[in-house]
């Protein structure tokens, strides 16, 4: 029997400066795994990598926008069929730059209760209840 790896994601529930009970969700680009569908921002953790570390270090890649996480919002494994996810959720701020779409398709601010109306992906589910 194999083991199916556990693979170790950074996600951000980054606030809105200008409206901080909104939050951002990214929409995958469409040749990707999960494509069309809506996220937090984020990718896959390092190997040695602190999650903090990586979370900063992927929205500087993804938006080119500097961060400082508040605090940790949740962990949570979820299963797809073809991979396994072990989710760790930060809160940030945006501390300097302006959000540029380098690898999303769009982006939008929604507060909690928009969010039904995007196609969220399954694995995010999750992340909702401690926002
Ligand atoms: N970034 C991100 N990935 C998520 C979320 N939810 C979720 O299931 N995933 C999955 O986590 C995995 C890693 O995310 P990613 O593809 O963004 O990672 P990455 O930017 O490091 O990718 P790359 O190194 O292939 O360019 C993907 O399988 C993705 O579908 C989410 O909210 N944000």
């Amino acid at each position: 029997m194999t083991t199916k790896q556990l693979l170790q994601v950074a996600t951000a529930v980054i606030i809105n400066p200008d409206s901080p009970e909104e939050f951002l969700l990214a929409k995958r680009p469409l040749d990707r795994h999960l494509g069309g569908q809506w996220e937090f921002a984020g990718g896959k953790i390092e190997e040695g990598e602190d999650p903090e570390h990586a979370i900063v270090r992927e929205l500087k890649e993804e938006f080119d926008i500097e961060v400082e996480v508040i605090n940790k919002v949740c962990q949570h494994v979820y299963h797809y069929p073809e991979v396994s996810l072990d989710l760790h959720t930060f809160r940030v701020k945006i501390v300097s730059g302006d959000i540029k779409l380098l690898e999303h398709d769009a982006a939008v601010w929604v507060s909690k209760n928009e969010v039904e109306t995007y196609l969220l992906a399954s694995s995010n589910h999750e992340i909702l209840q401690h926002i």
